[in-house]
């Protein structure tokens, strides 16, 4: 059956209550008019007559920005106690100012005795005469609290006056706190919103009085209401969440379950007081605001926040988190539906859950996800919401784990493993207003949605009252929890499970006809009424939430901290097995890197191991044949003949082996002896092929004949022909292999050698070219000299006395005149001569070739001597001087011998 949608469901009054149940409802929307005048179009006034001015629709909504919200106030001192409020952290007699509790005000209001009543009309100082609600004139009002103001050591309030259990340490409320378990009703506040006319107020019907928590009716059915608060039309957002809510935030970030509901008429101002606007935040943005607060004064302990927010919409949930926001298309939804677990209680699932960080960044995701909450404009309110809005602060922490696990080993914490992780759980509540009259189909329908899980709600609590008297109801059976979707989820919080704080909104004043006033008369009494219901029934027995210790159970693994903590140490043990399996691949590659070293080492050694032990098995092998050899020629008497023993010539090759060997043993040194080792090598390479050279340049077949000799010399049988022969070929083949190894070697060694010396050839080329052309420049010297002298000799051998034969004939052919005229001729081509060397001698000491010596002596200057080449005597001796006929001499000339 659906739900009626013609009108707002009356909440049932639970007979015991007397004097609730005496407020008479009225039956129909024509019942007698109540005394409230139609709202006037004046604005509301405050004490001072000045108009607060109504917040224009569209300023509801708009972004709210952390910088703007006050800072929380640092002491929490300011706090009065309040006794038997769960929320209350001390235990004293409430604020002298406040009379009595709520729970007391209701009760004594509802005795039948004159209780001081607008009903009966015996408000002895109860009622104050002079408040005037008709022209808005509000005549006990507490002078409003600037939020500022109140940061400011403690303040009371017209309502309760608070105290900080945290400063209240040793009081009864305290020592309560730290069983873990608070006991108490829940708060119940009322709101007076501004009228947004004031034309039809009901001239002194109603009497708000802040300071004293009461509202009184003076009308029909009416009566004194008294509350844990009442905020009048002056009183601001910050200070109606400092009194209702502040302290409940502070449990739930202590590991409390809390609930904070607004619940109202339509237009009322529920949206209005939980989530504010950029100049007054509310509830909401407060609260978000206290939550870091706390954090950030809490070093001891880790947060972890994660933050859902879903509608209730005609009977279905919708997760506002996941709905496209304003213009985007919906994505298509699965079905939220309510599930319980003992741990949890009644939860929505599947449900988007964002982990935020920040205020700003947990502002922002709930005002996303006011953007998809779906209102509309309504008689009574221009942006009316239309669903139920439930955001859900899900709060972890954990103590803080040591930073290091090794100092303070005498404090036990230092050696703990890390604390459980608490979780709990704040839900702020934008209730939808309750609607009598709709216009169109779809607002009905709404309405109708929207009435009926308030009357569940109000049947609820008032059953829930029922059963506290007659001695409670564990399991809820007998309680309609799953009628509403909004019941069943608030099933944890009416039962008791958490701290529970209720904002009942009214408007005192509305404009319209006197039917729809009349009307609003009676929606804001039942209102007062469920808000009185709720004060009595409700009573918390909220518990502190048990930690989630380590990974098993389901509420472990729900707990993201806790989660995040298995996981960071899951990725730590991975990061070290890494680094471990590095550092062993690292070792595994030194380690291959030295095998292979190794290998290459132990190669190159076998190698040389193998060398050597054919060089030595060659080598023994000849030199057990040679011995035997050495015998058979010691026998034979060899050396006669006057040749080469066999024996010195072998021990002559003898001394090769043996250079090789050493030689051997040398190249087999460590690797870091490499180019020692090289060295040797090469000499090895020149010794053996020394050796080699000698053997195989005819002087081995010369040995091998000598042998050949020596055996057939030896003719006593010790080998055979043939023995020998193999034996000889065997060594053939040993000294064979030898050599080739020798021969590889001294290739090596020549390849080095010559990389080395070829730099040197082409400076030894220029210098023998230098000195050749020298020796050619001295050959032709020489050659002058030789002529020179040659002809010298001839001149003298002329000039000396003839023989007296030689001139008798000269004399008998031709008197003088011939032989002077050749004489002549001779002197003058040695002259030219002379003239000749004297240039050529000249010109080599012009180019500093030649030094003159002081006697008219030349040598050659020492920078060209030609040294090794063979020089020519340093000083050529004078020349000689060449007798020439006078008058023709010339010069002196300079002659070599
Ligand atoms: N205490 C207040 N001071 C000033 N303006 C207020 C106050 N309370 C409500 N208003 C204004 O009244 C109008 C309606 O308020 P609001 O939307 O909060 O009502 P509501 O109870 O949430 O209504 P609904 O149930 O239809 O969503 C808004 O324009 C809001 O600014």
């Amino acid at each position: 059956m659906g739900p009626s949608d013609t009108s707002l469901p009356t909440l049932s009054v639970p007979k015991s209550r007397k004097s609730i149940a005496s407020i008479p409802s009225p039956k129909t929307p024509n019942a007698p008019r109540s005394g409230l005048r139609a709202p006037s179009s004046a604005s509301t006034v405050s004490s001072n007559g000045a108009v607060p001015p109504m917040p224009k629709a569209g300023q509801l909504r708009k972004a709210v920005s952390i910088n703007s919200f006050p800072k929380p106030p640092k002491g929490d001192n300011r706090f009065g106690s309040m006794p038997s409020s769960p929320l209350a952290g001390g235990d004293k007699a409430r604020s002298t100012r406040k009379p009595k509790s709520a729970r007391d005000s209701v009760a004594s209001s509802n005795t039948p005795t004159p209780t001081p009543s607008l009903l009966n009309g015996s408000a002895e100082g109860k009622f104050i005469s002079s408040v005037r609600m008709s022209d808005g004139v509000i005549s006990v009002s507490s002078p409003p609290h600037s939020r500022s103001s109140s940061a400011q050591g403690s303040y009371s309030t017209s309502a309760t006056t608070y105290e900080d259990s945290a400063d209240a340490s040793g009081s009864a409320s305290e020592k309560r706190a730290s069983t873990g378990e608070i006991k108490g009703n829940v708060i119940v506040s009322v709101r007076v919103r501004p009228d947004a006319t004031n034309d039809n107020h009901a001239d002194g019907e109603w009497m708000v009085d802040g300071r004293r928590s009461l509202i009184g009716y003076k009308g029909k059915e009416g009566g004194d209401y008294y509350y844990d608060n009442v905020f009048t039309t002056h009183d601001n957002n910050a200070r109606v969440y400092d009194h209702m809510a502040k302290r409940l935030v502070r449990r739930v970030m202590e590991g409390y379950h809390g609930t904070v509901f607004a619940y109202g008429q339509t237009g009322t101002g529920k949206t209005f007081s939980m989530q504010g606007t950029a100049s007054s935040p509310g509830v909401i943005p407060l609260a978000i605001t206290d939550i870091f607060s706390y954090i950030r004064e809490t070093p001891s302990r880790e947060f972890l926040l994660r933050v859902s927010y879903l509608e209730i919409y005609n009977e279905k949930i919708h997760d506002l988190l996941s709905m496209a926001s304003a213009g985007g298309a919906a994505a298509p939804q699965e079905e939220i539906k309510l599930r319980e677990d003992s741990k949890r209680g009644v939860y929505a699932t599947p449900l988007k859950e964002e982990i935020v960080q920040s205020p700003t960044q947990l502002l922002r995701v709930i005002a996303r996800g006011d953007q998809a909450r779906r209102t509309a404009s309504t008689q009574f309110n221009a942006r009316s919401s239309r669903s139920h809005a439930v955001v859900q602060i899900i709060v972890e922490s954990r103590e803080r784990m040591p930073a290091n696990p090794g100092a303070g080993a005498g404090d036990k914490r230092s050696a703990i493993v890390p604390g459980g992780v608490r979780v709990s759980t704040l839900s702020l509540i934008d209730l939808a207003g309750s609607e009598k009259a709709a216009e169109s189909k779809e607002r009905r329908q709404e309405g109708a949605h929207i009435n009926k899980s308030l009357l569940t709600l109000g049947t609820v609590i008032a059953k829930l009252s029922e059963w506290k008297d007659k001695g409670g109801d564990k399991d809820g059976k007998h309680l309609p929890y799953r009628d509403s979707k909004l019941t069943r989820l608030l099933q944890g919080a009416l039962s008791g499970n958490s701290l529970v704080s209720i904002l009942c909104t009214a408007a005192l004043g509305v404009t319209g006809t006197a039917a729809t006033s009349a009307n609003h008369t009676i929606e804001t009494l039942n209102t007062l009424k469920f808000a009185s219901r709720a004060k009595n029934s409700i009573v918390s027995h909220a518990k502190r939430a048990e930690e989630a210790l380590g990974a098993g159970g389901d509420g472990a693994a729900r707990v993201l901290l806790e989660r995040y903590r298995m996981e960071i140490q899951e990725l730590k043990k991975e990061l070290e097995t890494q680094a471990t399996k590095k550092n062993d691949e690292e070792i595994k590659e030194l380690i291959e890197h030295d095998r292979a070293q190794t290998a290459q080492m132990a190669e190159r050694h076998e190698e040389q191991v193998l060398e050597m032990q054919l060089a030595r098995t060659a080598l023994k092998e000849r030199i057990d044949h040679l011995n035997r050899l050495i015998l058979s020629s010691k026998s034979a008497g060899v050396n006669s003949n006057g040749t080469m023993s066999a024996l010195a010539r072998y021990s002559q090759i003898s001394l090769v082996p043996g250079s090789a060997r050493s030689s051997v043993a040398i190249s087999i040194r460590s690797p870091l002896e490499r180019t020692a080792s090289v060295a040797s090598n090469s000499t090895i390479g020149r010794r053996s092929s020394y050796g080699a050279k000698r053997m195989s340049s005819g002087e081995a077949a010369e040995i091998i004949d000598a042998e050949e000799d020596s055996v057939g010399e030896n003719g006593d049988g010790m080998a055979s022909l043939t023995a020998q022969n193999r034996a000889l070929q065997a060594d053939l083949a040993d000294k064979n292999r030898y050599i080739s190894t020798l021969e590889k070697r001294l290739l090596q060694a020549r390849r080095a050698s010559s990389s080395r010396t070829s730099s040197g050839f082409s400076e030894k080329d220029a210098e023998i070219a230098d000195l050749r052309a020298r020796l050619d420049d001295k050959d032709r010297m020489l050659a002058a000299l030789r002529s020179a002298a040659r002809s010298r000799d001839n001149a003298d051998a002329m000039t000396e006395p003839r023989s007296p034969q030689s001139q008798d004939g000269m004399r008998s052919a031709h008197p003088w005149s011939p032989t002077i005229k050749e004489s002549k001729r001779r002197t003058k081509s040695i002259d030219e001569m002379n003239n000749m060397l004297e240039e050529m001698i000249q010109d080599r000491v012009d180019n500093g070739q030649i030094i003159r010596g002081a006697r008219g002596s030349v040598r050659l200057a020492p920078s060209h001597r030609l040294g090794s080449l063979g020089e020519p005597p340093s000083e050529l001796p004078p020349l000689r001087r060449v007798p020439t006929p006078i008058g023709e001499r010339s010069a002196p000339v300079e002659a070599a011998s």
